[in-house]
């Protein structure tokens, strides 16, 4: 499978070039940084640190998404709807890690997903999308009796808040309860907030350090609390996780796809 890693010079960026370089049956074929990047002009495998791939930063993504089957992007949203609308263009795959997204951010990802095939996720680990799953079916379980609240930290280079996965985990709990988080959740608490609703889903941030990503969903019940928990060690991870999430697309009808049908745990 041909492949693109866009926002090449990123934390992300540089895995993305890793894992494609390391993966059996994928070939890079380009890489896109932004206009004014001082990794324009480098080799993206010397870039990455596996050694030289024969593949040029570049800014221009029309002609490199021409003879791609599929890009993969974690940059930042207005970036990523712009790669989309050109995916969508050509036909390809387009896995989207990228966090942060608004609503009409999304509807502009959904528009794009009538031609490309795109596979969006707010953690592309397997141990993030089973603890989804987990989460829904505990909050079914139960009830709320027991109070919701998800806490994550991230490295102080983070610009979004609550992470992508926070947000995912927060889907899965509104989910199982069949409620809506977006009427639901509470997101900040500061001065007198009065006592706690029964059924709100909180979500607690921390940044600092070089922490990859940590996340816990707490069910804090009457003498009991349980809590489910993440810590991804190495972002080689995610990067993993996007190149298998391409290589499943590549057969796939145009549409918008998650992890959990990557990972067949939409099932569970
Ligand atoms: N879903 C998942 O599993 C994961 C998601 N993420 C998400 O991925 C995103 C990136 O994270 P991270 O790598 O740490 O961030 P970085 O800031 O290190 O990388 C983002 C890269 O994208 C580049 N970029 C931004 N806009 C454009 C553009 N228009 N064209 C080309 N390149 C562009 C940036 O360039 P510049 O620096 O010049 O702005 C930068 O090099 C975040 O949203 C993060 O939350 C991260 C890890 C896992
Ligand atoms: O920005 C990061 O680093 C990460 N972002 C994702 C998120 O917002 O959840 C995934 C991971 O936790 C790392």
């Amino acid at each position: 499978m041909r492949l693109v890693v866009v926002g090449a010079a990123g934390r992300m960026g540089r895995m993305l070039i890793k894992a494609v370089a390391e993966t059996e049956g994928c070939t890079l074929v380009g890489a896109i940084e932004r206009k004014g990047s001082p990794a324009l002009g480098q080799d993206a495998g010397l870039l990455a640190g596996t050694g030289p791939l024969g593949v040029t930063v570049t800014d221009d993504p029309l002609p490199v998404f021409a003879r791609a089957d599929g890009v993969l992007d974690f940059t930042a949203p207005a970036a990523t709807t712009a790669f989309a609308a050109l995916a969508a263009q050509a036909r390809i795959v387009h896995v989207i890690g990228t966090t942060g997204l608004a609503e009409a951010d999304f509807a502009k990802l959904e528009a794009a997903a009538r031609h490309a095939r795109i596979i969006q996720s707010g953690n592309m680990s397997l141990g993030v999308n089973l603890l989804a799953a987990l989460v829904r079916k505990a909050a079914a379980i139960l009830g709320e009796d027991f109070d919701i609240e998800i806490l994550e930290m991230h490295h102080r280079m983070k610009v979004d808040a609550p992470s992508g996965t926070a947000l995912l985990l927060g889907e899965a709990a509104a989910e199982g309860r069949k409620v809506s988080l977006k009427e639901r959740s509470v997101r900040s608490r500061d001065g007198h907030t009065g006592a706690r609703n029964p059924g709100d889903i909180g979500f607690a941030t921390l940044r600092g350090g070089t922490v990859v990503g940590e996340h816990s969903v707490i069910f804090a019940g009457a003498g009991e609390r349980l809590e489910l928990s993440h810590r991804a060690e190495d972002r080689a991870l995610f990067a993993r996780g996007a190149v298998k999430a391409a290589l499943w697309g590549f057969d796939k009808k145009p549409g918008y796809y998650t992890m959990a049908d990557v990972l067949g745990l939409d099932r569970l």
